[in-house]
């Protein structure tokens, strides 16, 4: 607690535009729900505390005191609620930065998610963008913040109205951290009551873990346990608790699909509650970064949320980890190679595949965890790992013949007797690999084809090797294996034949490394294959679109010699004619096939308009 004063050696400045439109913003659209002010402004205090805290662990001067809490104090008379903490404090700099500016992105991409977002999730987002200070404007018409940042004599104290201005001024606090007070507006004395204020923090707060406390009439109340929640048997906490702090810790408004709590006692000991979250986060997406962002605790205190504590392909999993086996001052260097924290990832990383394995017996469940995340697990398909095997056992994936995820043990087990390889083709939609000639052969054969529409299933079936002893395929690449499984002989083509193909690699020259007549196409002329010992095309087509300066190795062209158009074609060549323009046509419409542009759109446009004319 603090007794503090401002001077009137006041400067004035102006919020920057973005603020006072994103004030706007959330005082209109959350105020049916304005107590969440509360939750906001003792997160922040709680933010405060813990930074304070990992900072002394290296700066002996901003130490915290010996009982570091959050104290709320009621004046009814003077219509004020203050918010006060021993946290970090800020400096004069700091108070203008983070309460007087924000990237204007921020505002732009709040408003979008805000107008998109249900009523009842909106509460919610304000969270994920950093703008819970302001929602004090909802309950206040005026609001003074008296910081003293740890370590130093200096307190300012920061006031506004919140129209368009604020002012900043020399204040006086006998200890370091904040105070938040909130001129409570008419139709907002509500939260000038103490139970009111209490069962605020029991429904959004009871997971801080640091005391809060509320004073009014000069009666103490304390308001919750502080206790860390994941110190707890489980027995003890309630489900409304954990979901509270699955939204705490993932800034996320939903509920988990599965929360995993389990306190690891033997060689190493350490407690964890993670979260498989329910919804992939609008504003921050999975990709963003390829990076764990489990949040490590040593002894309730949190250390970083950047220890790497689980591999890229489990980022999406959320939440912390807490043990007592590092010291509290445990380095960034000692982060990366302490054998706890070894010991302890791989721990989690079992615990959380047992986990999905337990889930993947839920096919509802199942389904839509694999919707969000399943694109990130098969990254764990192509990074070498030890568990290899089993991420490819817990893998979904559609498929050409059965409605619609299927297992890569379910399609062995419907291998036709004479089929070698699991066979796959990779492209951007679903609904494109359907309907794609190259799956002709393989359905007039009834031979079922896996279709994989992640950018990252181009890449690892060639690193994976064999499941269940089978090699994945891909089947632009798997002419001889068709041909095996149709039982037949090589064919031979006719000389008219011979002609057209020697004709079209004239014309074509460097774009094609060969053209060949095919039997795997029924109702489509052409098709682009690859070569068997090249790279699979949708593989090139992605590495080309990261990165236009990779050569393409030129694609193989086959020609279906039961289509009318190319016999038309035997025709036109055998009798003298140039066919130069349609053996380019030809090409693009195999690359349109596959997804692809033309090389040339304007001339192939062009082409086609001569074509028809
Ligand atoms: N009690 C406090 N003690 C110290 N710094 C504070 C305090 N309250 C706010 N701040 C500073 O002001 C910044 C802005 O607060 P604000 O609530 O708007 O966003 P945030 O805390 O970054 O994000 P979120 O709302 O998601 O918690 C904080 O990041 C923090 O640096």
């Amino acid at each position: 607690m603090s007794d503090a004063t401002s001077t009137h050696a006041e400067e004035q400045h102006n919020f920057s535009a973005e603020v006072e439109r994103l004030m706007d913003l959330v005082v209109h659209a959350l105020y049916s729900e304005r107590e969440i002010f509360l939750r906001e402004l003792i997160a922040n205090s709680a933010d405060a505390l813990d930074r304070r805290r990992f900072e002394s662990l290296t700066n002996q001067t901003v130490a915290l005191p010996d009982k570091p809490q959050i104290f709320l104090t009621v004046d009814k008379k003077g219509n004020l609620l203050t918010i006060s903490d021993d946290g970090l404090g800020m400096s004069k700099d700091e108070m203008i930065q983070n309460l007087g500016t924000i990237a204007k992105s921020g505002t732009r991409a709040f408003e979008k998610q805000l107008k998109d977002a249900k009523p009842e999730d909106r509460v919610n987002l304000i969270g994920q963008f950093g703008v819970g200070f302001y929602s004090a404007f909802m309950v206040a018409d005026k609001v003074e913040v008296i910081s003293r940042r740890a370590g130093s004599d200096e307190a300012w104290a920061w006031n506004s109205e919140g129209k368009g201005k604020y002012s900043i001024a020399s204040s006086t606090r006998n200890t370091p951290g904040t105070d938040v007070i909130l001129h409570i507006k008419k139709d907002a004395e509500e939260y000038l009551e103490s139970m009111r204020l209490e069962n605020i923090i029991r429904k959004w707060a009871d997971h801080i873990a640091w005391p809060i406390t509320i004073k009014q009439d000069d009666k103490e109340t304390s308001a919750n346990e502080g206790q860390a929640i994941w110190t707890k048997p489980r027995g003890d906490i309630s489900d409304e608790q954990l979901d509270e702090f699955y939204r705490h810790v993932t800034h996320l408004f939903d509920k988990p699909l599965a929360t995993l709590l389990w306190h690891a006692e033997g060689v190493i000991e350490f407690t964890s509650l993670l979260f498989i979250p329910g919804m992939v986060s609008p504003f921050a997406p999975v990709d963003q970064e390829r990076k764990s962002k489990v949040r490590l605790h040593v002894r309730r205190m949190f250390i970083t949320d950047e220890a790497d504590m689980l591999p890229p392909w489990l980022r999406f999993i959320q939440g912390i980890v807490d043990t007592e086996d590092l010291p509290l001052n445990v380095s960034r260097e000692m982060l990366q190679n302490t054998p706890v924290l070894a010991r302890i990832r791989k721990n989690l990383v079992n615990r959380v595949i047992s986990e999905l394995k337990k889930l993947s017996e839920d096919k509802e469940k199942y389904t839509k965890f694999w919707e969000l995340f399943g694109a990130v697990l098969k990254e764990g398909l192509w990074e070498p790992n030890e568990n290899n095997d089993t991420i490819a056992k817990i893998s979904r994936f559609y498929s050409s013949t059965v409605d619609g995820l299927t297992s890569l043990s379910d399609y062995v087990g419907r291998m036709k007797e004479n089929q070698e390889a699991i066979y796959f083709l990779a492209g951007d939609s679903l609904e494109v690999l359907k309907t794609s000639p190259h799956l002709e052969g393989f359905k007039a054969q009834g031979i079922e084809v896996l279709l994989f529409t992640d950018p990252v299933d181009a890449f690892w079936p060639d690193r994976f090797g064999k499941f269940e002893e089978k090699p994945l395929r891909s089947i632009t690449r798997a002419k001889e294996d068709l041909d095996k499984l149709m039982g037949k002989e090589e064919r031979s083509n006719s000389e008219e034949e011979e002609k057209l193909l020697k004709t079209l690699m004239e014309s074509l020259k460097d774009k094609i490394t060969d053209a060949r007549m095919t039997t795997r196409l029924v109702d489509s002329p052409v098709i682009l294959a690859a070569k068997e010992d090249g790279p699979d095309l949708q593989m090139q087509r992605l590495m080309r679109r990261n990165d236009r300066s990779i050569p393409s190795a030129p694609p193989v062209l086959e020609i279906n010699p039961n289509h009318n158009l190319i016999k038309s074609l035997i025709k036109k060549v055998n009798s003298g004619e140039n066919i130069d323009e349609a053996a380019f046509i030809l090409l693009d419409l195999a690359k349109i096939q596959d997804g692809e542009m033309p090389s040339d759109p304007t001339l192939f446009a062009k082409r086609i308009a001569a074509a028809l004319a």
